[in-house]
């Protein structure tokens, strides 16, 4: 199919009640385990291509690939820009076919973070293409700069309501305690499920949820016996997802998961087989597990069977 508008998608899942993952794809392996999952389990998808991302494989490969790809499965596919930096990276991405954007101006003070994102509405709305814009800071890695919990702050819900009146967005992306990366604090990462459940009252469209990777104990297990050292990772309670999805949740980025099952698939057979050299073995491996990982997320957020 051709690639879907991220806004068509996201409205139904918020209308129905369940959520559409967003995975974060590199290359080629990522964007095969995540097609071919969706395909296989009948799931609307996100794919979304990150600053890491097009400075490691170019952003016009990426999105070629992935509407290339896509072209050829009969689930609905959004190919959806993640955290874009500024108004110059977002009409890139229009150039480049994307059909949903995010401005991520949400660094910048109440006001500007408004102009920003007005622009990269206008712009994107012009040819047609939906708009996540995101408002509060999360805390962790993004884009390569270090947020530290100080300066993380979560959503305000009438600020959340004046922001999607006055910029036009489509969907928008809050901070209620989640934060990027495999670290997302000890125990059980806090999420603010009341302070959600005022936005939601709020804001009618769907709300977006980042830094929503669970780091499930068997991707720690599969590391941690190739001799990984990771420390101690913890994500977010498959509970807490559940819980967040029928209070407007309707889009969940995963990247972190990814790039564990990835990385678990090559180390196990790179550390098993001293011998092996053929790529092919080492990245299918990888691939192997992404899929396992990704048909966990289409199975947690009710995305199965909703093409
Ligand atoms: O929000 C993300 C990308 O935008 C990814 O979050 P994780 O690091 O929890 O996978
Ligand atoms: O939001 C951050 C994503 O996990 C992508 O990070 P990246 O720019 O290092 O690819
Ligand atoms: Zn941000
Ligand atoms: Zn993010």
């Amino acid at each position: 199919m051709p690639l879907a508008l991220g806004k068509d998608v996201l409205n139904k899942a918020r209308r129905e009640g369940y959520a559409v993952p967003s995975f974060n794809t590199n290359n080629l392996e990522i964007t095969q385990a995540i097609l071919e999952t969706a395909e296989a389990l009948r799931a609307p998808v996100f794919i979304q291509v990150s600053d890491g991302a097009r400075k490691y494989a170019g952003l016009e490969n990426l999105a070629n690939l992935v509407r290339d790809m896509a072209s050829r499965v009969s689930v609905p596919v959004v190919l959806h820009l993640d955290h874009g930096a500024d108004y110059k990276m977002v009409l890139q991405a229009l150039r480049a076919g994307f059909t949903s954007v995010m401005i991520d101006a949400s660094h910048h003070p109440f006001e500007e973070n408004v102009h920003e994102t007005k622009k990269c509405v206008e712009a994107a709305h012009a040819v047609g293409v939906s708009v996540e814009a995101e408002l509060g800071r999360l805390q962790g890695i993004e884009d390569n700069i270090v947020v530290e919990a100080k300066d993380a702050f979560l959503t305000d819900p009438d600020e959340a309501a004046r922001f999607v009146e006055e910029t036009g967005i489509d969907y928008l992306a809050i901070a209620i305690g989640t934060s990027h990366g495999a670290y997302k604090g000890k125990g059980r990462p806090y999420i603010d499920h009341a302070r959600l459940e005022q936005i939601a009252q709020k804001v009618s469209i769907p709300l977006v949820l980042h830094g929503s990777s669970g780091v499930p104990q068997w991707l720690k297990d599969k590391m941690k016996a190739t001799g990984a050292d990771l420390g101690d990772p913890t994500g977010i309670h498959d509970e807490d997802v559940r819980r967040a999805i029928p209070n407007g949740i309707a889009k969940i980025n995963i990247d972190t998961d990814l790039r564990l099952a990835f990385t678990a698939g090559i180390r196990e057979v790179v550390m098993g087989n001293p011998k092996e050299f053929d790529p092919r073995k080492i990245l299918g491996k990888g691939r192997e597990y992404l899929k396992q990982v990704i048909r966990e997320k289409f199975e947690l957020m009710g995305t199965v069977g909703r093409a």
